[in-house]
């Protein structure tokens, strides 16, 4: 892109966040979920400097279900992996629970795009495995069986995982992480790799799964509409570094439709954020 076009550009993309849904931010401080405090980050690659986060600064109140979009490598998994404790931001803080996140914990679970379930296990152990590798497997046993149920697995304990298909392996990875009970569910891409007609069903089922069991959610997904039937707000990210571009707030009521109208025209703003045409 020219430095004329990518100017040019710059100000649509600024008019574009400046016409975002301008509610208040839920109160930063005591009582979030997750408070992302000025955060950057950076990674070494080739001996270079790589910034990959800049200024990330946003809070998450329990409960709430907030998508994050931004371009394919602008830094969106990488800010799940701190948020998860996974390494620490170059610069700023993560707040959870109004603890200091500075190492992983069952209470903030990762989901990622590919179920990552063990080959050699069967489905009851894959979900199991979190409860076992802290010792609490033998008293919560029933916990297992209940997460298996909750993704309608429960007859499936004991498949492999290769005798399942995408979407029910997919179903095992989600029971894995509710199994730890958690207060924050990380969602990266769970359904970027299904078929459509599954992932319009998990998404449904996630809704689901999000009501009944009260967690908090960030969800990763470069799906709009996704976004859209979920989540009840929207951030928006630049390319890398990434920035804070917009934000979206919105709260119809669930079930949604595709085709509510509210929807449609939040899909087209954010899209045109994104800097895709409509
Ligand atoms: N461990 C690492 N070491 C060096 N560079 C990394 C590392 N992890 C990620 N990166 C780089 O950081 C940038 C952001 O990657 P990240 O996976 O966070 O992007 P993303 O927004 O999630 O991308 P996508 O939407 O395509 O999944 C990319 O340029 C990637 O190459």
């Amino acid at each position: 892109m020219s430095d004329a076009v990518f100017a040019e550009q710059a100000v649509a993309d600024q008019a574009v966040a400046d016409r975002a849904v301008a509610a208040p931010a839920p109160h930063a401080g005591a009582g979030m979920a997750v408070e992302i405090r000025k955060v950057s980050h950076h990674f070494r690659l080739s001996g270079k400097s790589l910034p990959v986060l800049e200024g990330i600064d946003f809070s998450v109140a329990p409960g709430e279900f907030v998508a994050l979009l931004g371009p394919s490598g602008c830094g969106k998994s990488t800010l799940l992996r701190l948020i998860a404790g996974l390494e620490p931001p170059s610069a700023g803080a993560i707040v959870a629970d109004s603890e200091p996140v500075n190492r992983p914990d069952p209470s903030r679970n990762l989901v990622f795009q590919d179920p990552t379930l063990f080959p050699w296990a069967t489905v009851w152990r894959n979900v199991a495995t979190g409860l076992e590798a802290r010792g609490l497997l033998k008293q919560h046993r029933a916990r297992v069986d209940d997460a298996l149920a909750l993704v309608e697995l429960g007859g499936f304990a004991d498949a492999y995982p290769h005798q399942l298909s995408g979407g029910m392996a997919q179903r095992a990875s989600l029971a894995r992480a509710l199994v730890n009970d958690p207060s924050l569910l990380l969602l990266d891409e769970p359904l970027g790799k299904l078929d459509s007609l599954t992932r319009m069903t998990l998404q449904v089922e996630l809704v689901r799964l999000w009501q009944r069991n009260g967690f908090t959610a960030l969800l990763v997904t470069h799906d709009v509409e996704e976004a859209l039937l979920l989540a009840s707000r929207v951030i928006v990210f630049s390319e890398r570094p990434a920035r804070i571009k917009a934000e979206f707030r919105f709260d119809e009521p669930y079930p949604r439709h595709r085709d509510d109208p509210g929807l449609i025209d939040l899909r087209r703003r954010i899209l045109g954020t994104l800097g895709l045409a409509t």
